[in-house]
Parts: structure tokens; C-alpha cells; sequence
């Protein structure tokens, strides 16, 4: 970890006068530096990166001389570039805008027009670099944000290489960013990770997992080891079981071109969901240095096992058309450039277990789904019945389970659910919940996840990236359960199961809970 008011190198971080002395948020600030980014047209860098380097910028935690190259094919000058950043702020930013700060970032921009395989524009590129050193200040030290399809990701790294854009000279460090998917299988991501790692060492890849940087995320390491309430329950002793959801409420929007044949799972429960399940699980570890962090991590995805019989034990389904929110909405099938006889699943349910001491005999459910009835991302750990009850059986008959809920988005906070006598002359006990809310307890607000994340790159500190081998054993869990339903959809050509729009996930996903003698929960 960085320690605050310095950069990453241990050097005196210079004072940015834009900086609000009363954010105390987050008060690490980057040394001289500048990213460049591939992918500027796309949906995530406008959505998300771009806006998050202006709020970084607003929060005072960038350098002054912070430099931002985009590098895409259209031809642009660099005053409709910054038109693009401009806008993308104005959209998505969730600072106020603030003229002067625009002003002083938008001095630092540039752009590169180029494809991936133009040797001429990558010189461009290098040139563009060295002159943003001697102009801004940039010190040599650059991250390259790779916002662009994974299919890519060997190309741009091996350009970079070729053009001598991997080292920036003495003292400065140079990093690169790849965001999720990484790989579509076990397979693949090796060979992605023996390309990235062919050209740059481990301490200078940071893959993104957007969740990780998410504020709620954070938490649960924090509620579970800072406290004495939760871990003397964490066990198999009193956890029955713990369900992961993920739901999401829009379709796959103008994703196709990536999201067909990815799917639910490759998508989100091979990174996103186990990321989850691995910090509600591992032990405490050591430090929340990377090495520390990630050996725990690491531990518990080597633990997790499937269910031997996957039919049972696994769920999956498309989105139907039909009515969502008041509104009429298209399936899976009828959206753009989706093929209309794919079976790309929209849901997915997996059981898995954790076979350690800890978690012996406790199944952990994970669901993701788009088109569901609403945007939540929850962790419920849900404990067994009191072992005895020493009331009527009426007077229990309207108490389920106790359960501690993390609330990751969009009502974030935590829940504690537990068993209250109902007031009035009779035993009554009935489910009640004791509610934590960020926005009742703190006044400070969270930052975005890739603002954080961003900010991580640039002090070049690691906790919250993954490395290969989580990336690795995430894959070793999902593998055979995508081949299973590729095994399944070779054997029938009925397509997969449906699920009205609104609801939650397709029937056989209640089934595979009701076999376990369980429900899902309806957050
Ligand atoms: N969007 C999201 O919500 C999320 C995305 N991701 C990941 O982020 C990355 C980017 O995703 P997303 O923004 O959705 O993708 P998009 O398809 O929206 O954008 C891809 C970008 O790559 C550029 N590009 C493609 N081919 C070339 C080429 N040959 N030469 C130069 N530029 C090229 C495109 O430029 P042009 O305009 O010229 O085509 C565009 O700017 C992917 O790895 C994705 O998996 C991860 C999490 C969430
Ligand atoms: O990684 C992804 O995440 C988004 C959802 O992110 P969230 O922060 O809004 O929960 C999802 O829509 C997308 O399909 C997936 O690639």
C-alpha cells in the first residue's frame, strides 16, 4: 500500500492546488504520470474510464501534468478528441463539472489515429509519449488501458513491445491494464496470460474486475475481520448455506458482438461471483498486501468442487420478450446480430462447494441473470434454524431463517435478519431486519469502482487486481460446467429454457434450489 501524500516510488507527491482539502476520501494522490487509452469510442471508456479520470481529476488526485492519449481509428485532431472526453464527462461524471479542472486535464490530452496494426502510428504513439515527458512532466511513467475486445489483447501488448513503448528509461515504470473477460476458458486465458506476461512482469499487469473496486465489495473483509460478531458464526456450525446474486435488469443493450457465445457465466460468475465467494470465504489473511491477500484467495478457489451431477446442480436460460417496468421488451433472440438459433444463456445458477473445514457440507449458490426483476447485487449468508424452539409451533410459523445480507448495489449496505416477538399479548415471532445503510451512516460518498481502480494503477498498487492464478482457477471451476451445457445442447435441439422478462431466472433454477430442500430469495 501507498502511504498517503506520497507516490508509489516513495517520493513527495506534488501538490495539485485543484485538490479539496476536505476530501479525505481517498487521500492517496498519483505521481507525475499519464495513461493512454485504446478504445476510446467504446462503451466502457466512455461510460466509465473517461468519466472516472475526470472525477480523479476533480478530486484533486492526479498530477498536474496528468496526460490522457487516446488511440483509436477515427480521424480525429486533438480538440475533438477532448470534445469525446468532454462529453463522456458531461454524461456520466459523478463529480460537478468544474471549468477550471477540465481545463487544466484537457491541456494534458492527445490522440493518436490508428488500428492496432499500424506499425507508422505506434512510432506516433512513442513520439507522443516522449513529447507529453518533456511538455507535462510525465516523468516515462504510462499505464496503457487496453478498453478494447480481448480478441486484441496479444496484438496492441505485442505492438507496444515492438515499438520500445514497454520501458520508459530509468526510474519511470510502465503498466497496462486489461480488462474482463480474460480468456473464454482455462485454455485460453493461459495463453492470454503467457502473452501479457511475455512482455511485461506480473507487478506491472493489473486485470481489472470492476467489483473489486466497489466500495461494498471492500466492506465485507472489513465487516468479517474488523468485527468479533461475525466469525465465530462463519462456519459450518451455524451457516447453512450462502447465495450470491448478481441480478441485472437490462438486456444485453449493443453488446452482441461480445456477449454471444460468453454468456452468463463467462461473463460474470467466473470473475465477478467467485471473486465474491472467495472474500466471504477465505481465512483472514496475514495482511491486505496483495501477496497476503491473494493467498487466501488463492486457497479458497483451489477448494471450491462442483456437484457431480451438474444437471441437478445447474441452471441456465434466455431472456423472453415481454412486458418489464411497464414496458414492452424484445428476447434474447429478436435483439441485434443475435443469431436466432443461439443458446448463449441470459441466466446462470451454479451450485458450488467449498471443501474445507470451514465450509464443510455448506453449498454456495451463485446466479446472475439480465432482463431479472430488478438491479441487486446481494451476498446472503443465511444461517441454520436455532436448534431448538421452544415455542408453540404457531407462534414460529412466520419465522424463516437468520440470515446477514451484504448489500452490494444498489441499496448498499448490510442486513441482519433475525426472529422478533410481534408486540401485543401473544407469542408471535416473526422475521424483522436490522439495517446498516452507507447513506445513513456515512457522509462521505463512495467513489466509483473504476476510479478507485484507476487511481491503483497509477500508484502501481496491487491489492485489488488479480493475478493469473485466480484468473486460472476461476476458469478450472467454470470449465466443466460450460462444457456440460454445450454436451446438453448438442443432444437436443429444442434451444434452453425461457424466462419471462421481470421475473427471476427460468423455472429449473427454483428446481435446482427445491432439490437442495431451499429457496432462492427474492431481494
Ligand atoms: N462495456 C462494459 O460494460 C464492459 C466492458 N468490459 C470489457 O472492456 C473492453 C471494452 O469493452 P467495450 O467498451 O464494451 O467494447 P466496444 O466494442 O464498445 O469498444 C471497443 C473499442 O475498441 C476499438 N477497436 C476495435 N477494433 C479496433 C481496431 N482494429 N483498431 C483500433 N481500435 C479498435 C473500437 O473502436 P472503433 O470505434 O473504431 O470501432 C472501440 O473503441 C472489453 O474487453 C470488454 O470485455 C468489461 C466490463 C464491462
Ligand atoms: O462486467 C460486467 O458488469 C456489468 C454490470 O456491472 P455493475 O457494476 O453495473 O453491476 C454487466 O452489465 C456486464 O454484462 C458485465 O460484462
Amino acid at each position: 500500500m501507498t502511504v498517503a501524500g506520497t507516490t508509489a516510488g516513495g517520493t513527495p507527491a506534488p501538490v495539485n492546488p485543484l485538490r479539496d482539502p476536505a476530501d479525505r476520501r481517498l487521500p492517496r494522490i498519483a505521481g507525475p504520470c499519464g495513461l493512454v487509452l485504446f478504445g476510446v469510442t467504446g462503451d466502457l471508456a466512455r461510460k466509465k474510464v473517461m468519466p472516472a479520470i475526470y472525477d480523479l481529476a476533480n478530486r484533486g488526485l492526479l498530477p498536474p501534468g496528468f496526460s490522457l492519449v487516446g488511440y483509436a481509428r477515427r480521424d480525429w485532431a486533438d480538440q475533438d478528441f477532448a470534445q469525446i472526453v468532454h462529453d463522456s464527462v458531461r454524461a456520466h461524471a459523478r463529480t460537478e463539472f468544474r471549468e477550471e479542472v477540465w481545463k487544466q486535464l484537457a491541456e494534458g490530452f492527445r490522440f493518436v489515429q490508428g488500428d492496432f496494426g499500424d506499425d507508422v502510428q505506434f512510432d506516433a504513439l512513442r513520439r507522443t509519449i516522449e513529447e507529453l515527458d518533456v511538455s507535462r512532466g510525465t516523468g516515462g511513467n504510462h499505464a496503457f488501458y487496453l478498453s478494447i475486445p480481448p480478441k486484441f489483447f496479444g496484438d496492441v501488448i505485442g505492438q507496444l513491445q515492438e515499438h520500445g513503448l514497454t520501458d520508459g528509461g530509468d526510474g519511470s515504470w510502465r503498466r497496462v491494464v486489461v480488462e474482463k473477460p480474460f480468456g473464454h476458458d482455462l485454455e485460453s486465458a493461459r495463453e492470454l496470460n503467457a502473452v501479457i506476461n511475455d512482455v511485461f512482469p506480473p507487478e506491472s499487469v493489473f486485470r481489472i474486475d470492476h467489483y473489486l473496486g466497489k466500495e461494498t465489495v471492500q466492506n465485507i473483509l472489513a465487516m468479517r475481520f474488523a468485527n468479533n460478531l461475525f466469525e465465530p458464526i462463519w462456519n459450518s456450525h451455524y451457516v447453512d448455506h450462502v447465495q450470491i446474486t448478481m441480478a441485472e435488469d437490462i438486456g444485453i443493450g449493443g453488446r452482441a458482438g461480445y456477449y454471444d457465445g460468453i454468456g452468463a457465466a463467462r461473463d460474470v460468475i467466473q470473475n465477478h461471483l467467485l471473486q465474491l465467494l472467495a472474500l466471504v470465504a477465505m481465512e483472514e489473511p496475514l495482511s491486505f498486501d496483495a501477496a497476503n491477500l491473494r493467498a487466501e484467495k488463492e486457497k479458497v478457489l483451489s477448494s471450491v468442487v462442483l456437484p457431480r451431477r451438474l444437471d441437478l446442480h445447474t441452471a441456465r436460460g434466455q431472456y423472453a420478450a415481454g412486458w418489464a417496468g411497464g414496458e414492452k421488451v424484445i428476447g434474447y433472440l429478436d435483439e441485434d446480430d443475435i443469431d436466432a438459433s443461439s443458446t448463449t444463456e441470459t441466466f446462470a445458477a451454479i451450485r458450488v462447494d467449498v471443501e474445507t473445514r470451514r465450509w464443510a457440507g455448506v453449498p454456495f449458490y451463485l446466479r446472475h441473470g439480465k432482463r431479472l426483476g430488478r438491479r441487486v447485487t446481494e451476498i446472503a449468508v443465511v444461517l441454520k434454524r436455532a436448534p431448538h424452539l421452544p415455542f408453540t409451533e404457531t407462534a414460529t410459523e412466520d419465522l424463516t431463517q437468520n440470515a446477514i445480507v451484504f448489500r452490494i448495489q444498489p441499496d448498499e449496505g448490510a442486513t441482519i435478519r433475525f426472529g422478533s416477538k410481534v408486540p401485543g399479548g401473544a407469542m408471535e415471532i416473526r422475521d424483522v431486519n436490522m439495517d446498516f445503510a452507507y447513506g445513513g451512516s456515512f457522509t462521505e460518498s463512495s467513489p466509483e469502482a473504476y476510479e478507485r481502480l484507476i487511481l491503483d494503477v497509477l500508484l502501481g498498487d496491487p491489492p485489488l487486481f488479480p493475478q493469473n492464478a485466480e484468473v486460472e482457477l476461476s476458469w478450472k471451476i467454470l470449465d466443466p460446467v460450460i462444457a456440460h451445457w454445450a454436451r446438453q445442447d448438442a443432444g437436443s435441439s429444442d434451444g434452453i429454457d425461457q424466462y419471462a422478462p421481470g421475473q427471476w431466472g427460468p423455472a429449473s433454477a427454483d428446481a435446482m434450489l427445491s432439490r437442495d430442500g431451499r429457496a432462492w430469495r427474492r431481494p
